[in-house]
């Protein structure tokens, strides 16, 4: 790799300090430890901290200030009576903060590994600067692992700040969930045109504004909950505010990364995301998809954000419309079913409030059960059904009104229906 453009940097006082304060505030001494993802998600945040106060390194470019700068901290740690080292101008005003970075680190190091030496990282090798060679590495290409690394440092998100464009019902679902995480209120703002979502976000601790630019400028991660037809609008509107520091996660049904992409400066990082409503309780199922640009620690951010909202999955975007249809809508038609299964209750003489109270325990006992047992749906059916019993009775009936093949067409209406915004939404972008 040519990085001729990384070594030659200019970096002044105020730029050094700030990017120490930034990985001290991160918490350093936890985060360095080997782990490659886990690491890029750390410069990550820091480009994006940085960029936020005006300062425009690129990953690489931070990566490189660090190993200079654990260069001369290990240096003057060898030769403590050597003159101060010359790659770093000043480093005299830099040593107290490196060495309380570097001394107060290394907790996931067993006893009796000279931890110190293997993270040393001299100025001639070239190495990257933040893959150091600690015990346990942790291959970065599997979910099991970004879910390690969401465990392992859930401190990390609390230091993003999230945006959010549209203040409605999926907004509002997922700033619960993000809040129940490790996100503070404090670093969370809200925008919509009017006052009247604003005020149960407010109530949450969470600024509220009129301006989506404003959201924009202050976030690095901004989820665009607008109505799809909305999407080009609002897109066209923040476009010139975003940059790199950002990440764009659309939640609006059918609108394609292609269509985001193409309304978002070149190589924005963009993901498509499907959440549903039950997010507002933590048990939301979520699909996202990646943008051209986006990378995998990206999807782990996301991903370590939301893991609070409910099941968070990646998949291929043209899953994204199909889990629409499955979850995003699915929720009503569950929601129709506990309904009917109510008022078939009232019709045979229980009161409306108990049997929408047994309804809605009905379908949460036998989602949980579904869910936790593992079992496939027609096995649990079964067992449920005495031979000659009530339930088989039941089934017939419904089996006659058609209800599996409504239910499946259901999905397909929805998804198909998820395709056509998304023709609607290139077409009404590329106007
Ligand atoms: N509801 C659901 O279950 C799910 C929804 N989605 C998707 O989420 C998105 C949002 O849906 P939902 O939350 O239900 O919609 P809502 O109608 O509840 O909320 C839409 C929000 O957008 C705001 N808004 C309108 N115009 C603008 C604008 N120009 N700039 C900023 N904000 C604006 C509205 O403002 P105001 O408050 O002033 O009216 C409102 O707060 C949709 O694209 C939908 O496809 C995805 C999965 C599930
Ligand atoms: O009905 C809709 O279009 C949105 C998307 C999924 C759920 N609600």
């Amino acid at each position: 790799m040519d990085d001729s453009g990384i070594k030659k940097q200019n970096w002044d006082v105020k730029e050094t300090e700030l990017f120490l304060e930034i990985l001290k505030e991160l918490d350093m001494k936890k985060c360095l430890d080997g782990r490659k993802v886990r690491n890029n998600k750390l410069f990550k945040v820091a480009h994006r901290r940085m960029t936020a106060a005006g300062y425009h390194r690129s990953v690489d470019q931070l990566k490189f200030r660090w190993k200079l700068l654990k260069s001369a901290y290990y240096k003057c740690k060898r030769e403590p009576d050597s003159p101060a080292p010359t790659k770093i101008q000043g480093w005299w005003r830099y040593e107290k903060t490196m060495v309380a970075i570097m001394e107060s680190r290394h907790p996931l190091v067993g006893p009796g590994v000279n931890s110190d030496r293997n993270d040393e990282v001299t100025e001639e090798s070239d190495g990257e600067a933040s893959v150091l060679h600690w015990p346990q590495p942790c291959p970065d290409n599997t979910t099991q692992n970004l879910d390690l690394i969401i465990k392992m440092d859930p401190e990390m998100d609390s230091q993003l700040k999230i945006g959010f464009i549209g203040a409605g019902n999926m907004a509002f679902g997922i700033a619960k969930g993000i809040l129940s995480g490790n996100v503070l209120p404090a670093n969370v703002k809200v925008s919509a045109p009017s006052s009247r979502n604003l005020g149960r976000f407010q109530e949450l601790g969470i600024a509220v504004t009129h301006s989506n630019i404003e959201v924009v400028c202050g976030s690095d991660v901004v989820f665009v909950a607008v109505k799809p037809h909305l999407v080009p609008l609002v897109l066209n509107e923040i476009a010139q505010h975003v940059t790199d520091r950002h990440m764009i996660v659309s939640v609006a049904a059918g609108v394609t990364l292609a269509t985001l992409e193409e309304l978002l400066p070149e190589n924005s990082v963009a993901i498509r995301l499907m959440p549903n409503l039950p997010c507002l309780v933590q048990e939301g199922a979520l699909l996202f998809a990646r943008g051209s640009h986006a990378k995998q620690e990206d999807g782990a951010l996301l991903r370590s954000l939301l893991h609070r909202c409910g099941l968070v999955e990646e998949g291929p975007e043209a899953w994204i419309d199909i889990h629409t249809g499955l979850s995003g809508s699915g929720v009503a038609f569950v929601y129709l079913f506990a309904e009917a299964l109510a008022e078939g209750a009232v019709k045979m003489g229980m009161p409306s409030a108990l049997a929408h109270s047994i309804a809605s325990q009905t379908v949460l006992g036998a989602g949980r059960l579904l869910r936790d047992s593992g079992k496939h749906p027609a096995q649990l059916r079964s067992e449920v059904c005495t031979p000659g019993g009530t339930t088989i009775y039941g089934l017939h009936t419904l089996e006659q009104g058609g209800v599996r093949a409504s239910t499946m067409s259901a999905v397909e209406s929805a998804t198909e229906r998820a395709r056509e915004l998304g023709r609607k939404s290139t077409a009404g972008s590329r106007k």
